[in-house]
């Protein structure tokens, strides 16, 4: 974990010139399993060694036994070969027994836990068939006196008896200090989580009634910090998507509200250009701007935008927002948005 993470945020271990701390977490905790294994090594040899030096010591005497009984007629050669046999097969056997049984020990656990993870139920599934698959109605959305904890902090109320209602072709920001609540607002409406006490209603229905899959169909997400995959510019912008459904004018089509497609044109493999990995081959403002585009390529009914401006530079803001309020246009839209951006993204 610890190697995969410094990996991953190499650009920030350099900065900070962390390396050497990276490198001794990681050769203490390669340190402690060492340990473990060479106990384990340490044990397993000398039972083995055990195990062969019986094998050599007993031989012979068993064959001087044996010697002895053949000579005195007390047993006869072929009884005698029959037994070597065995006793060959038996000690290859435990001896195998032996070198297996520990890595049985392993795989148990390790199947223990795979098991556990590949039965465990979300609390939330998105296969439930509560309502039938065609649910267009999500006019209004409707927290009422709206309480919630998360499951891992129950003690912690991060909402309060909310009250908020958004209807079709509304947008509204929500604005207040770090740590207020204004993401959680966004996941209840995505149902990352059940609210604690209160109802959350969708189109009149407790939102636990309405089909899921479907309900998050309508709806466009654009966080913080753009989430690409090594894929080309058209895959990024077209996987928020059945890839069946759209056709190339409708990227293309996003592409210029989210003021992307000119940049693309310049490339000289345009939509099939790769963006490398977590998008590393294109500017933050361009990968944000990608993210406009997959998040309204569905044409999505309601847009949740959480801080989409956070973490560009004036001129990339200012460029973003044009494209934000492109992409809003003839939507409803929430946005978590800094308090000078208030108005900006409400209609009322
Ligand atoms: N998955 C989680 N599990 C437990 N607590 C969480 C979780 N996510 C957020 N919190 C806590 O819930 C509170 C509200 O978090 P939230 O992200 O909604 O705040 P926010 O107003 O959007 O903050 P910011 O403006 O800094 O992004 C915070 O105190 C946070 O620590």
């Amino acid at each position: 974990m610890i190697a995969i993470e410094s990996i991953q945020n190499i650009r920030t271990v350099v900065q900070l010139s962390r390396q050497n701390l990276f490198v001794d977490r990681y050769t203490a905790l390669v340190g402690n399993t060492k340990k473990a294994t060479l106990k384990h090594m340490h044990v397993h040899g000398v039972l083995h060694g055990v195990e062969m030096s019986l094998m050599f010591f007993v031989m012979p005497v068993v064959v001087f036994c044996a010697a002895k009984l053949v000579s005195n007629h007390q047993l006869d050669i072929d009884t005698l070969l029959m037994a070597a046999a065995y006793v060959s097969f038996l000690s290859r056997f435990l001896s195998a027994v032996n070198l297996t049984l520990p890595k049985l020990g392993q795989s148990y656990a390790v199947a223990h836990h795979f098991t556990r993870l590949m039965y465990r139920k979300p609390l939330i599934s998105m296969n439930d068939t509560t309502e039938n698959q065609q649910h267009p109605q999500f006019d209004p959305v409707e927290f009422n006196s709206v309480c919630f904890a998360y499951p891992t902090r129950p003690k912690i109320m991060v909402l309060n008896k909310l009250n908020l209602t958004l209807r079709t072709g509304q947008s509204i920001a929500i604005v207040g200090t770090s740590g207020c609540g204004k993401s959680t607002v966004l996941s209840l409406i995505e149902r990352f989580y059940d609210v604690t006490d209160g109802q959350l209603q969708i189109g009149g229905k407790d939102i636990r009634d309405v089909n899921l899959r479907h309900f998050r169909s309508l709806i466009g997400y654009i966080g913080q910090e753009p989430v690409l995959f090594n894929m080309s510019i058209r895959d990024n912008i077209g996987y928020g998507c059945d890839l069946n459904s759209i056709t190339m004018s409708d990227i293309i089509d996003a592409a210029i509200i989210a003021n992307i497609h000119s940049f693309v044109q310049t490339l000289p493999q345009g939509y099939d250009t790769l963006v490398g990995l977590h998008g590393s081959q294109i500017s933050g403002g361009e990968r944000q701007r990608l993210a406009i585009a997959r998040a309204i390529v569905c044409k999505p009914q309601l847009l949740l935008m959480d801080e989409p401006t956070s973490a560009l530079d004036d001129e990339n803001e200012q460029i973003i927002q044009d494209a934000l309020q492109h992409a809003a246009e003839n939507r409803t839209s929430i946005t978590v948005a800094h308090r000078k951006y208030a108005t900006f993204y409400t209609s009322e």
